[in-house]
């Protein structure tokens, strides 16, 4: 989080397309419940919708989540497919976006403290829904140090998008 995040607590984006709504619709609730997050925005899919909406692909939610973050709009966003990776892809393309599909403590870890990613992924056809919403927790924990040596790395990826 940076020190306004902390301050102000998380505005998150959460969503899904069909295959990871289960998931979604768990975390979703395990944040709304969370003392650090100040807000939640569910972009869906929702079990509610029309079936067009429902059946919305991946691509859509991901570049839907990622503008978002990069109109200011929310500060990170976690979502969800049958693997994590078509709505990691869908995100990245957003330019500013650094999105990572991770499944395990160290990536969801490395994935803020290395990469400054603001999208975590999952798949809820990978991983068991317990170890889903545990990640989400953790992750939401961590804080990028603008001053580390991942840094200049990250400052790489930026330049390069500004090019
Ligand atoms: O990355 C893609 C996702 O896993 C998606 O939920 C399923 O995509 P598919 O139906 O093309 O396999």
């Amino acid at each position: 989080m940076t020190t306004e995040e902390t301050t102000m607590g998380l505005r998150l984006i959460v969503g899904a397309d069909e295959a990871g709504v289960d998931y979604k619709d768990k975390v979703l609730a395990d944040l709304r419940n969370d003392p650090r997050v100040s807000e939640v925005i569910d972009i869906g899919v929702n079990r509610t919708d029309a079936p067009n909406d429902f059946t919305r692909p991946y691509p859509y939610v991901g570049i839907a989540a990622g503008e978002m973050i990069r109109d200011g709009k929310a500060d990170r966003a976690i979502l969800f497919c049958g693997t994590g990776i078509g709505v990691a892809i869908a995100a990245n393309k957003v330019e500013g976006i650094r999105a990572a599909a991770a499944h395990d403590s160290f990536s969801v870890e490395r994935s803020i403290l290395s990469n400054d990613c603001q999208v975590l992924t999952m798949g809820q056809r990978v991983v068991g829904v317990e170890l889903a919403r545990r990640l989400a927790k953790e992750w939401i924990g961590y804080t990028f140090d603008p001053s580390s040596a991942s840094a200049g790395k990250v400052k790489v990826l930026t330049d390069f998008e500004s090019c």
